[in-house]
């Protein structure tokens, strides 16, 4: 069925995929143009619906000659696109974000599929990747050095280069958007890609490949190995990598910058978060309540992103917590490919096991479960083997609490009370990470001093998990290194030549 999806460009855009209905019998590998099918007899996993707990396909991993080949295929292709103008690669760029335009639904089911999260965040997921290629193909023609006058009438100028092949890794939790979020500024520098998909969600990696390939782009441009660590870690090693651009989880990443190291590769790293959202007493409640939700349950509260520490001022306190108990009851949870859904399934089971464990562990600690945090079945029989569970909000939490100090990455919203400026921004900085932070109220001079002193690389003032790929997207300490989207991605993907010309004599020393 994917296989037949996937060649079906002008297909309108119409719902045909449902849960429980899907098998995909067709390769996830993509290399030198074409799907392949991996040689590699073992370490095949099953790749599983997290809707339905059906399996999709086996996971065929890659091993050391296809990620070589692999590797070689992006490395001949980066000789061709390299050379090419920028308005050159700008202009495949922007057929690839077309034919994207034109597959959304079909994308967006696959991912829904795939991952569990609901057709209505998959879509918006792949309209981030579109425009995110779609920004990036317009940096393409903007890319250009300096030219610099030196004494004598001798000059410098600069040129901005690509950096060769680079490696993208990709976490589970936005899998079509993380892959064209780093391929999309790659490609634009004039790097070539083999991205490597996370083995729980493998499918939709490959639709951007053939993407790619279908808007003109040079055989082996971007490329899909699919596998676990044993393949990631083939690929980090490799002497032809110029660059890693992972995302993932902070251990992952340290490993990765390790490998990384041995070849003094680049590296971007996008890693967790526990991002705090401070909830000030002259806020506009009704919204602080959206910003909290929307902090809290997109993608099933698996999104790097969150504001799980919801700092609440002791004034507001009971009237925030009423209101977003009631609206997190609300939720919808169910089939994830139904326009009604709002929460569908987590990833996998045993990632739904622990972050369920997190609310065991909470409630041991001393938190107040205020809603939630139970395993949901749906009554829909086919759903029953799927990975749900309620939204969940935790009261009375302390700083010292797990849940408070560990990224759960599912569907827990923890809310502390605080009574001052000073108090709150001592807290919600003492953490090791600083992906994001928030702030909720209506005092302009206090969301600014208050957005200076918060430690984290990307800050909301009213609102919360917007990110638009006009801006930079990424962490500070150990939330990461490097920034996705955003013009300052381009020095990410691309170094600087510096080339000196004389136009007198050399004046010696010797
Ligand atoms: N900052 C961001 O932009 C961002 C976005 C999404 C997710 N995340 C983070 O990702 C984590 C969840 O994702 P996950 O469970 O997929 O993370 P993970 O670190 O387990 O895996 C991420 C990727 O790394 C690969 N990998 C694992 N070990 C490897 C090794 N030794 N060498 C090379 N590759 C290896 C995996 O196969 C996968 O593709 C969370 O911590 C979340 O916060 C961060
Ligand atoms: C688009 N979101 C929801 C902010 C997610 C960014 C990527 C992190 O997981």
């Amino acid at each position: 069925m994917l296989h037949r999806l996937a060649t079906s460009l002008r297909r309108p855009a119409v719902r045909c995929l449902s849960s429980g209905s899907v098998d995909i019998k067709v390769p996830l590998n993509f290399w030198a143009g074409k799907r392949r099918t991996s040689q590699e007899k073992c370490n095949k996993e099953n790749v599983y619906e997290p809707a339905t707990g059906r399996v999709l396909c086996p996971l065929e991993p890659c091993g050391a000659a296809e990620v070589n080949q692999a590797v070689q295929a992006a490395k001949s292709a980066f000789g061709h696109w390299s050379k090419m103008s920028g308005m050159e690669r700008a202009k495949i760029m922007i057929e690839a974000a077309h034919i994207i335009e034109r597959r959304r639904e079909e994308i967006a089911e696959i991912e829904v599929v795939n991952n569990g999260k609901s057709i209505t965040e998959a879509r918006l997921d792949v309209d981030s990747a579109r425009l995110c290629i779609e920004y990036y193909a317009a940096l393409a023609t903007t890319l250009a050095g300096q030219h610099v006058q030196l004494p004598g009438g001798s000059f410098a100028y600069t040129r901005r280069e690509p950096l060769g092949v680079c490696v993208g890794i990709g976490a589970w939790n936005y899998p079509f958007q993380i892959a064209a979020w780093k391929s999309a500024p790659a490609l634009a520098c004039g790097n070539s890609m083999v991205f490597k998909p996370s083995p729980l969600t493998p499918a939709t990696a490959v639709l951007l490949a053939e993407i790619y390939a279908m808007a003109g782009a040079p055989e082996g441009l971007y490329n899909v190995v699919q596998g676990g660590q044993e393949t990631g870690s083939l690929l980090c090693h490799h002497p032809d990598v110029a660059k890693v651009s992972f995302t993932g989880s902070v251990p992952t990443g340290k490993k990765i910058m390790e490998m990384a190291s041995k070849g003094v590769k680049h590296v971007t790293l996008e890693l967790g978060g526990k991002s705090p959202l401070l909830i000030f007493q002259d806020s506009d409640v009704e919204n602080a309540v959206k910003g909290a939700l929307m902090a809290n349950f997109l993608s099933q509260g698996q999104v790097c992103s969150n504001g799980t520490r919801v700092f609440v001022h002791k004034d507001i306190l009971p009237e925030f917590v009423e209101e977003v108990v009631k609206r997190t009851r609300a939720i919808q949870i169910g089939d994830p490919l139904l326009e009604s859904t709002r929460m569908g399934a987590l990833v996998s089971r045993s990632h739904l096991e622990r972050v369920l464990s997190f609310v065991d562990q909470a409630k041991k600690e001393g938190a107040a479960v205020l809603c939630g945090g139970e395993p949901f079945v749906p009554s829909d029989p086919k759903l029953r083997g799927g990975y749900y569970m309620t939204p969940c909000v935790l009261g009375n939490c302390t700083d010292e609490m797990t849940c408070v100090k560990e990224e759960i990455f599912g569907p827990v919203m923890c809310v502390l009370s605080f009574e001052s400026e000073e108090e709150v921004l001592l807290r919600a900085n003492d953490t090791d990470l600083g992906l994001a932070a928030g702030v909720f109220t209506s005092d302009v001079k206090r969301a600014h001093r208050v957005v200076e002193h918060l430690k984290a690389g990307s800050c909301f003032i009213n609102n919360y998990n917007i990110t638009p790929v006009e801006v930079p997207f990424g962490g500070f300490k150990m939330s990461g290194i490097g920034r996705e989207n955003g013009q300052v991605t381009i020095e990410h993907y691309s170094q600087l030549k510096s080339v000196y010309v004389e136009m007198g004599d050399v004046d010696s020393l010797f």
